[in-house]
């Protein structure tokens, strides 16, 4: 593939309140088994893209240890390989990364060290599916200098989370807002794009210059009238994971068959690190419906439409109910959990009683470990 890959992966969220505190949102886990990164990654294998540099900063160590090893996605083998920048002092200084554009500047070398003509830059906190050697085709067919993959959203979306897109017959984009109070287009950013990679480094060259730090507000919008900025519009499965609410509904959209079918069945397929555990184990009487229940977890007790994340224990007499279940948790007997989301490695007490009924709780709880 005539491209590398950047995933920008430095972010944080308020608006994952607790479960952010130790962990970037790019390390959350998904699907009982994943991170949210691996979806990118995944993309960047299967489309045969074999350099791809990860820009990680807050709660940089949950992703380091999550990528150290590249043979998970099958990066570098002679060539390539999987580079993970975390800013540094360096010579020329030791700032923070102060937005997305500065992330790429501070590592302008490696790119400038790479011999492929494109470079394809994209989120690590997004659940998507993409064969990026197409959205190169397309990019190349419209003679554009940056292509930003976008989607219609439903008229009700909240546009100021997203950048929001206007687009004439051939795709040019001609309006592009970055999270605009209202919009006149309910087609978003997905965060992904293409770009020349001599175009890109002269691009965040001059915006250093200008003391302008982010990718989106001082090079998409900022040139969208002088540069040829196109459209690439996907049909298929995508979120962002950037709020409490996003995170639980794309969990739960794990459980809808189609969506399980379209990630885990169709061809290419998602991987991650692989973590040696036994098989879940269910122990007599167990009620169990709709959930997907991760290795290394024992189950007593009932489990309706959740997800339980690896290594998790439910008590006797348990009822899990519409929550997330994070790895290593242990929930004491006659515990009932409903519309919550429980942080890895709590202890639950036997008899806790958790319910949320408007929206989702979270429940963060270090109690002492039982011994099993
Ligand atoms: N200083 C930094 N260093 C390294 N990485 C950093 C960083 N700051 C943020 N990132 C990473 O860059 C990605 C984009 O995050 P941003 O906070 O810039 O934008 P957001 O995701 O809100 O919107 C973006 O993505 C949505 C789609 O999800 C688009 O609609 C919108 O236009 C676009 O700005 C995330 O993966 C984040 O982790």
């Amino acid at each position: 593939m005539r491209a590398i890959g950047i995933i920008l992966a430095g972010g944080s969220s308020s608006r994952m309140q607790e479960l952010s505190k130790k962990r970037a949102v790019c390390a959350m886990p998904v699907a009982g088994f994943y991170r949210s990164i691996d979806f990118a990654l995944s993309n960047m294998t299967n489309s045969h893209i074999q350099t791809v540099a990860v820009f990680t900063q807050y709660n940089a160590g949950s992703l380091n240890s999550h990528l150290s090893s590249s043979k998970w996605w099958d990066f570098g083998r002679k060539q390539g390989g999987l580079y993970v920048f975390t800013p540094a002092v360096k010579a020329s200084g030791n700032l923070w990364y102060r937005g997305t554009a500065d992330a790429i500047a501070q590592n302008l070398d490696f790119l400038r060290g790479c011999h492929e003509p494109y470079v394809i830059i994209t989120s690590g906190d997004c659940v998507y599916k993409m064969d990026y050697a197409k959205l190169l085709e397309y990019h190349i067919q419209k003679q554009a200098d940056i292509t930003v993959v976008c989607k219609d959203m439903p008229a009700d979306i909240d546009t100021e989370r997203f950048g929001t897109i206007r687009m004439n017959e051939e795709s040019r984009i001609e309006e592009f807002e970055e999270k605009p109070v209202v919009s006149r287009s309910n087609t978003i950013s997905c965060g992904i794009y293409v770009i020349r990679r001599r175009q890109l480094i002269e691009l965040i060259e001059r915006a250093e210059e200008e003391e302008r730090y982010d990718f989106v507000r001082d090079i998409l919008v900022r040139y969208k009238d002088m540069k040829r900025i196109y459209g690439y519009k996907i049909k298929e499965y995508w979120n962002n994971i950037a709020s409490v609410e996003d995170y639980y509904r794309t969990n739960m959209d794990f459980l809808k068959p189609e969506v399980r079918q379209y990630f885990f069945r169709e061809y290419p397929g998602i991987y991650t690190k692989v973590v040696d555990l036994p098989p879940a184990k269910y122990n007599v009487g167990v009620n169990v419906k709709n959930s997907l229940i991760s290795s290394g977890c024992i189950i007593n007790g009932a489990i309706e439409d959740s997800v339980i994340f690896k290594g998790a224990f439910v008590g006797n007499n348990c009822y899990i109910k519409n929550s997330i279940i994070l790895n290593d948790v242990y929930i004491g007997d006659n515990s009932h959990i409903e519309n919550c989301i429980v942080e890895s490695h709590g202890t639950i007490q036997a008899n806790s009683y958790y319910k949320e009924e408007n929206g989702i709780k979270i429940v963060v709880e270090n109690n002492e470990r039982y011994v099993l």
